[in-house]
């Protein structure tokens, strides 16, 4: 049994797919989201907690856990997978995105970054040499290639100079990357929303090879349509038989157009954010539990919820834990959060199966239309 890491077609709706990605940490059905877990947590959860809602990939971040704990030490422990108990496979960000939108002060040459740390000030740099380093010391299933995500709009050469330089920096990336059976590495795909060069960035990284290809560059404010073109002009470039990667979406929506749009892969901090903030999702729309009118509800978040929030508790309850700032109302509620995200990938994945998706996507999109709930 080949210990090969490679995506296996299931089936095909239009552009969408339904498959398995074998990696060394086990098999994921995609598509797949998968719940951030930026510094060794997914935030408010346990790890068991995180393996009932269904996700198979989690993710960390080499900007926060080369900061602290370091990576050196998170090696010394085993790795991420043991530190965080966490045995399936774990993607982890390669920093470059983090140092743009955390790292206090940062200078960004062609060679890499330099940047203080949000945390205690203290300087650092990250070359793509380093970032691959540091995510071999966590052990990552998957790497991600060092790149850079410029903000959103910018003119067209800022763009293409930007993507330029990550393309060049994916090829010392792959120099770096350490192969193993079953790990693989991410290239990113840049380019703004300009077509051409989103072409010019694919072309770059095939001609590398990577295991994967990611859309970086995207849900940095371009809002929904210019993602949706960038996709529709982006993904049919990417090889067939190579899981894609869309960063850093997206709400319900964004995943369900994104996966009709040849997508596998999605991470995204709203649900487990929302968690924190009171925001429940479902099918139905969000629901702000804070809201005085939940005080007296006695029924769960959603009926559809087999999470601990809605199997055992009201939203009464979760309002009453809101109002009162304990931390058990982030606990369920990210809890449920993540438990229904995962319950919209399986319904659309099944769909995909079934070559039902056409009409599951209407009906999705009609009942997140009621939010009278
Ligand atoms: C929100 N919109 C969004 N657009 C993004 C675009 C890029 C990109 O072009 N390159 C890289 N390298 N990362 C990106 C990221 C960060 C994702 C990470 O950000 C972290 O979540 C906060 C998480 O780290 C555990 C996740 O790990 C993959 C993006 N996020
Ligand atoms: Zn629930």
């Amino acid at each position: 049994m080949s210990t090969a890491f490679r995506w296996v077609a299931q089936a095909r709706a239009g552009r969408a797919r339904a498959g398995h990605l074998h990696t060394a940490h086990g098999v994921v059905p995609t598509p797949t989201f998968m719940p951030v877990g930026t510094v060794g947590t997914v935030k408010a959860m346990t790890m068991d907690a995180v393996r009932s809602t269904g996700a198979g990939i989690v993710l960390g971040n080499t900007y926060h856990l080369m900061l602290r704990p370091g990576a050196e030490r998170v090696r010394a422990q085993g790795g991420l997978h043991r530190f965080m108990d966490w045995p399936g496979p774990i993607l982890t960000d390669s920093g470059g995105f983090q140092v743009m939108s955390l790292g206090a002060l940062r200078k960004l040459d062609q060679d890499g970054v330099t940047f203080n740390s949000h945390i205690d000030g203290s300087k650092h740099r990250l070359t793509p040499e380093r970032s691959t380093d540091i995510q071999n010391a966590l052990d990552a299933t998957i790497t991600m290639c060092f790149d850079e995500c410029p903000a959103l709009p910018a003119p067209t050469e800022t763009i293409a100079q930007s993507m330029r330089l990550s393309m060049r920096w994916a090829a010392r990336c792959r120099e770096a990357f350490v192969p193993r059976p079953g790990y693989a590495q991410y290239g990113i795909i840049q380019g703004g929303t300009e077509p051409e060069l989103r072409a010019e960035s694919v072309r770059a990284l095939t001609d590398i090879g990577f295991e994967g290809y990611a859309i970086g560059g995207l849900a940095v404010g371009e809002g929904q349509a210019l993602m949706f073109a960038t996709l529709d002009s982006t993904v049919p470039l990417i090889p067939q038989d190579h899981p894609r990667y869309l960063m850093g979406v997206g709400t319900p929506d964004d995943l369900l157009g994104a996966v009709e749009r040849g997508v596998d892969m999605f991470d995204c901090v709203m649900p487990t954010r929302a968690g924190r903030t009171a925001r429940a999702y479902t099918e139905r729309g969000t629901l702000n539990l804070r809201n005085a009118r939940h005080a007296d509800d006695m029924r769960p978040i959603s009926p559809h919820c087999d999470c601990l929030a809605c199997s055992r508790h009201s939203r009464a309850y979760l309002h009453h834990l809101f109002r009162a700032n304990e931390m058990l109302g982030p606990m369920l509620l990210t809890w449920h959060n993540i438990a229904y995200y995962q319950r919209l990938m399986r319904g659309i994945r099944a769909a995909i199966v079934e070559g039902t998706l056409d009409a599951h996507a209407t009906w999705l999109r009609a009942q997140w239309a009621m939010d009278d709930w």
